[in-house]
């Protein structure tokens, strides 16, 4: 395979260039956007990472290429493992033409009318989080601000889609193991889907023996996750009228084209939203506050644009997603936030078209597959500049130029993320809120946090004190 194949001129490791193992390995280990980094420092913009398998480092060009408009590149093998065999979903579907209908017909729910008719839905959610904070101030405990913002995300996501929170925040714990449930399906996908053909026979295995049984229970609970959101939706159903949520969007595509999209179509986007959008905004939020707390004079510089916007009443309690989009500093923040650390921590991979293609100067037969990485495209040190491990929010403030640099942080294309406004609503609302009113400090500010990534780059190790500010 290292010497025959079309592939033999792209470098890497020996190892990868002869077995899926070596990524298989990597994988395992959780840390896949290190190794990948690391990868492209080594052997340059165009690396091997299996026999059919390479990684590029090109935010730009190949960017554009691989998934921009119009682009014949589909999803890979690897999405396969994160359905049911022989499922499809908006997520993981290969097939451009179904893909794009589907993302039709559920657009709607996506459009910015809806979003700002979920405002107070996120507006609910702000304050519950800031009560809970407001009682960790006055205990002086510290706060597993890691823990608490995937409360936050899994408790939007319940008031946007079935307008009613799940109650993360209240209870303060993972209710019923949802958390752990996420966890274990993304640990599966993640490593199976680097050896996709073993995703059916093994869930077969998961059928024959006993449910109950570690691993084979991780199979399980992506039909626990559908039924999960089957329940929500019905339980929606009977609550009644409520104009605003996606399931109400969702329920009134279905009732004008049930055969084009049943009632099954609305239970697995419900589970999407649910998979897709929670962890990932948790782990956003998460690096905006641990940047901010890592670089004090960035945080100061953030409350310095809130003290003065709110010294001129530009400001209300909570704040509104309008007015924090008007906060270029607080944008700069979050943008720079998810530059450096991704929520997304692989190749987002996509396989080669009919007739092949050439990237940075190598011809990549069809069927090859090739992908970028956002941890690596973010470093790019021609497009960012040599700072790229730094944190500074006003790399996007200089200019017009720098404003517009191409970042992957929400896919890129027609696969782009669907609820990246509503993550950036949340995000926008919530982080002033924050800010403004809580001094927030790691417990151990010289410990770096823990890390995992299983497609997610997940954090942990964010214990934080928080003491109101009280203003005069
Ligand atoms: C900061 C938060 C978020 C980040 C960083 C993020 C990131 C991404 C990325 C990178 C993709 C493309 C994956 C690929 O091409 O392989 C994606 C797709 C998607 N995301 Fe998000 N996401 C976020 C929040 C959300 C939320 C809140 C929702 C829903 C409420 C959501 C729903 C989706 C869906 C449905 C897709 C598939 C779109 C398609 O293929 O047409 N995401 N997201």
């Amino acid at each position: 395979r290292r010497w025959v194949l079309p592939l033999r001129r792209v470098p890497g490791p020996w190892l990868a260039s002869c077995t899926r193992l070596w990524k298989l390995y990597h994988t395992f280990h959780g840390n896949m956007e290190q190794v990948n980094i690391e990868m492209h420092k080594r052997y340059g913009p165009i690396v091997r990472i299996a026999p059919f398998e390479v990684s590029i480092d090109d935010p730009e060009e190949s960017l554009r290429v691989i998934y921009g408009p119009g682009t014949r590149f589909t999803k890979s093998r690897w999405y396969e493992a994160s359905d049911p065999p022989g499922a499809h979903s908006l997520f993981t579907d290969a097939d451009i033409r179904r893909h794009a209908h589907e993302r039709r017909l559920v657009s709607s729910g996506f459009s910015m009318t809806s979003l700002l008719a979920m405002e107070d839905f996120v507006s609910e959610c702000v304050k519950v989080f800031e009560a809970r904070m407001t009682g960790f101030a006055d205990s002086g405990q510290s706060v597993d601000m890691a823990h608490w913002l995937q409360c936050y995300a899994f408790d939007v996501i319940g008031e946007i889609t079935f307008a009613k929170r799940f109650g993360f925040m209240d209870r303060g714990e993972d209710i019923g193991n949802t958390m752990q449930t996420l966890e274990g399906f993304l640990s599966y996908s993640a490593k199976m889907g680097v050896v996709p053909e073993l995703h059916a026979p093994y869930s077969r295995l998961v059928r024959l023996f006993s449910p109950g049984s570690l691993p084979l229970e991780t199979v399980r609970k992506m039909t626990v996750g559908y039924e999960f959101a089957r329940a929500a939706v019905e339980e929606r159903k009977q609550a009644g009228a409520e104009h605003r949520d996606l399931v109400a969007r969702f329920l009134s595509t279905h009732e004008e084209k049930p055969s084009e999209f049943p009632m099954s179509e609305v239970y697995k986007m419900c589970t999407v939203m649910i998979g897709a959008g929670s962890d990932t905004t948790a782990i956003a939020l998460r690096a905006v506050f641990y940047f901010l707390c890592k670089n004090p004079y960035k945080l100061q510089e953030l409350r310095s644009e809130l003290d003065d916007a709110e010294a001129r009443g530009l400001l209300s309690d909570p704040i509104t997603y309008a007015q924090a989009m008007r906060l270029e500093y607080l944008q700069a923040v979050l943008k720079e936030a998810m530059r450096l650390h991704p929520s997304t921590g692989f190749t987002m991979a996509r396989v080669v078209p009919k007739g092949g293609t050439v990237l940075l100067g190598h011809n990549l037969p069809e069927g090859t597959t090739v992908g970028i990485n956002s941890w690596v495209a973010h470093r790019n040190e021609h497009v960012f500049g040599p700072d790229v491990e730094s944190f500074i929010p006003e790399r996007w403030l200089r200019s017009e130029e720098d404003a517009n640099k191409v970042t992957s942080q929400f896919g890129y294309g027609s696969r782009t993320c669907l609820g990246k406004n509503i993550s950036l609503m949340e995000m926008s609302k919530l982080v002033p809120q924050l800010i403004r009113n809580f001094d927030i400090q790691l417990v151990h500010p010289d410990r770096p946090w823990k890390t995992t990534n299983w497609w997610l780059v997940k954090q942990a190790d964010m214990d934080c004190y928080v003491r109101r500010i009280i203003k005069t």
